[in-house]
């Protein structure tokens, strides 16, 4: 390990420490007890009232949270402390706050991300902001096993690392497959991001491994923390960009005590649907282009169908007919009535009815004389109803203003050329091409993919949702409950009649019927709807977040940029992501592009310039990738050197899966994870070579690595980090991806320890700097 500016304390203030932290974990297990036993009361308060029942089920969760919460500051509850200057005494930092006997001194642990622990992460020699010392106090269990002291006092610049000793080691560590929480180490350039202001949109740009993605997890929980109330009742989404990543980082928020955070891939946003289809990148690009919008609203007003000749139709036995302005006409009432094409649908059919229901009047009163005078009001209203029920009338109805779902809208849309062409004046063939899939049979539907759900979500704002039926039963549910309630207090009145024979003692008793209404029996007896915010959330496409956080969001098309400023309208986002990693034709190079539709310039820029992950002699090699890029970026600085220098091997074609599984299969035997990254081309051949010998291998979109090698394509990979990383074929990721050079920088720079390149030919140019041996 490198030399470092720590001294290791000796024994005694170990004792003294552990002291400390044993009273922490004692007042741990008080707070914990008391919100349990707080929550455990609330559980049995009855709610008389809505109001009640509100009050009760928020009381609970709260306690709820409060202890999940706790719990998830065992691991680990005291980070540090810092000394201050003139006697101010210690400040102990931890996972969350604990009070001390004296409500008027210091708190016996100060939540990281009170304003008060801000010196332990930005304190430095030159700016020690009244503080003499920071210490990292390191625990295992219950138990302090290791101190390490930064000295503030020298006015000399180090590193411009903060707790630089405690840092390296947790850098040093394997990985498990899992992202861990870095609340022990974050570094000043990290603090002042996870603690800038929530208004706005804040992009924070930032090279492999710069701990973007910890640094945007830390910065939802500090903003939860800071603007709790608002943020508990609106919620927080963060979204990445395949299952994978959100599992990979899906225990950061709860050991950080958050557990009401929704995270979800662009595939999960849409409630009811899990996305996973797949397409080509450019099927995917042209449906990520913002003119589907115009595309959309032309797919639906065609579907606002005007024939071009008059209809004939037989209802009870008469022909009636119905002529193009007739049905021009009612398609102008209903569009003014209502833009949404479901909510003018009622209008449009109203329109068609009333006219058909004339021509029925007038056929009826033909040959009789002053017919129509012969039908009363209710008459016509009885005919109106025979006609609006006909099955033909209905048929008609449903082909020239069908009900149509977001689902249907596509499905018909994508199947048909002549819709697709209809829709998408002055596209090429070769765009309209991609947007065509055929339908799917009952056997095997077509999967929705990705890039279908900002348009599926498009479609649901211009169709509206006719919610008539839904309200209808609940509104049946409730008059059915209040019905059971009624009965009950029926019940209880009869019994008390018959049992109290003094009708003077009878008057002064009050029954359950007195004290409460059928209603409020009904209100009583709800469940207790303990759903946390997000989970209501995830359940609601209508719902808005307090703040939306992005990560990999170079990879964004236009449209689900658009749906995810609609899912938060007050522009509260932290957006983060490298435009040199960008993989996905839809994505962007230029956060300006992406931006600027919806929030103009109105959106502040940090960096993040250090990399914590890749060690320097791999990040060597990858910043020849990155210039080869032309963006310009500079490759962030690594702060780990003096890891095994990575390697290239020229295997020639016919032994480049066989040698890829060896590698592999070796590389998975030492202590972590270990990843083979591939083109397409390869990944069938590597998989099947390698589960000879490793038949725990994993690939494909849910590979976990904690469970066993994974073979994964470059795309895959984004996000993650693996102790050792194989990339098979370099030349071949070049040549297959879209952004083949980003996706090689994106391989390159996932390893924390040992890179191997595994190449059937001469290495691409970019890698020459490598030096490959033959195998
Ligand atoms: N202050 C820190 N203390 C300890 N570990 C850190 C710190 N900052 C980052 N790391 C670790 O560095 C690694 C890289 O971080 P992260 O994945 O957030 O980077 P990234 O910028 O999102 O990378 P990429 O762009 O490649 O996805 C992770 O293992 C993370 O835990």
């Amino acid at each position: 390990m490198p030399a470092t500016p720590s001294d290791v304390v000796p024994d005694p203030e170990l004792a003294r420490e552990q002291e400390y932290v044993t009273d922490l974990y004692t007042r741990l297990d008080a707070a914990r007890e008391l919100a349990a036993r707080r929550m455990r009361q609330a559980i049995t308060w009855p709610a008389v009232d809505p109001q009640a029942l509100q009050e009760r089920d928020a009381t609970v969760r709260f306690h709820g949270e409060r202890v999940v919460a706790l719990d998830a500051a065992e691991a680990g509850l005291c980070v540090g402390r810092i000394d201050r200057a003139d006697d101010g005494g210690a400040l102990y930092v931890g996972r969350i706050g604990l009070p001390a006997d004296d409500p008027a001194g210091d708190p016996a642990l100060v939540d990281w991300r009170a304003p008060a622990a801000r010196p332990f992460y930005t304190a430095t020699p030159v700016h020690p902001l009244g503080i003499v010392r920071r210490r990292h106090i390191r625990t295992r269990g219950r138990t302090v096993v290791r101190l390490d002291d930064e000295v503030l006092t020298t006015g000399v610049a180090g590193s411009g690392l903060t707790g630089e000793a405690a840092l390296l080691s947790a850098l040093d560590a394997s990985r498990t497959g899992r992202m861990t929480d870095i609340v022990r180490t974050i570094q000043a350039e990290q603090d002042r991001i996870i603690r800038s202001d929530a208004a706005g949109v804040l992009v924070v740009q930032g090279g492999p491994g710069t701990g973007k993605t910890a640094v945007a997890l830390h910065r939802a929980a500090y903003l939860l923390y800071t603007h709790r109330e608002r943020l508990a009742r609106r919620g927080l989404l963060v979204v990445g960009p395949t299952p994978t990543f959100l599992r990979y980082i899906a225990d950061v928020l709860p050991s950080l005590g958050e557990t009401g955070v929704l995270l979800a891939g662009l595939g999960q946003l849409r409630p009811g649907l899990d996305a996973r289809g797949e397409e080509s990148p450019e099927a995917a690009a042209v449906k990520g282009r913002l003119e589907m919008v115009d595309v959309l609203r032309a797919a639906v007003a065609a579907r606002q169908v005007v024939p071009e000749a008059p209809v004939e139709l037989e209802v009870e036995g008469y022909r009636l007919r119905l002529r193009p302005v007739d049905v021009s006409r009612a398609r102008n009432a209903a569009r003014r009535a209502d833009p949404l094409h479901n909510l003018g649908r009622p209008v449009f059919v109203q329109r068609v009815v009333d006219t058909l229901t004339r021509r029925y009047v007038e056929r009826l009163g033909a040959g009789v004389q002053a017919g129509r005078d012969l039908l009363d009001r209710e008459d016509v209203a009885a005919l109106r109803r025979e006609v609006a029920g006909d099955p033909a009338v209905r048929s008609l109805l449903a082909r020239l203003w069908p009900v149509l779902t977001p689902e249907r809208l596509l499905t018909d849309l994508y199947a048909d050329p002549a819709r697709i062409a209809e829709a998408t004046p002055g596209w090429s063939d070769a765009d309209r091409a991609l947007l065509h899939r055929p339908r799917g049979s009952a056997t095997t539907p077509a999967q929705w993919t990705p890039a279908d759900v900002p348009l599926l979500e498009e479609a649901e704002e211009l169709l509206g949702f006719d919610d008539s039926a839904q309200r209808a039963r609940a509104e049946r549910d409730r008059q059915r409950a209040l019905r059971r309630a009624q009965e009950t207090l029926d019940v209880l009145h009869g019994s008390r009649s018959v049992d109290l024979e003094d009708e003077h003692l009878a008057a002064e008793v009050l029954s359950a019927g007195d004290l409460l209404s059928a209603e409020d029996l009904a209100d009583r007896h709800r469940e207790l709807d303990l759903r946390t915010t997000a989970e209501r959330a995830a359940a609601d496409r209508t719902w808005t977040f307090g703040h939306v956080v992005v990560d990999e969001a170079q990879e964004l098309s236009p449209m689900a940029w658009r749906l995810l400023v609609r899912r938060c309208p007050t522009r509260s986002m932290t957006v983060v992501g490298d435009v040199a990693q960008t993989g996905s034709l839809a994505g962007t190079d230029r956060w300006e592009e992406v931006l600027a539709p919806h929030v103009g310039n109105a959106w502040r820029l940090e960096e993040l310039t250090v990399n914590y992950r890749t060690p320097a002699e791999v990040m060597a090699v990858a910043a020849e990738v990155l210039a080869a890029t032309g963006t310009g970026l500079r490759p962030p600085r690594s702060v780990r050197t003096g890891g095994a220098p990575p390697v290239a091997e020229v295997t020639g074609e016919a032994g480049l899966a066989a040698r890829a599984a060896a590698v592999g299969a070796g590389l998975a035997g030492h202590e972590g994870t270990t990843a083979l990254v591939v083109p397409p081309s390869r990944r069938d051949d590597v998989v099947a070579a390698l589960s000879a010998l490793r038949p725990d291998v994993q690939s494909g979109p849910d590979a976990d690595s904690s469970l066993g090698p994974v073979v994964l394509l470059p795309g895959e990979t984004k996000g993650l980090e693996f102790d050792s990383v194989v990339v098979v074929d370099p030349q071949g990721v070049l040549d297959e991806g879209v952004r083949g050079l980003n996706d090689l920088y994106v391989a390159l720079t996932r390893a924390t320890q040992r890179l191997t390149v595994l190449s059937p030919g001469p290495l691409p140019a970019v890698l020459a700097g490598l030096g490959a041996v033959a195998a």
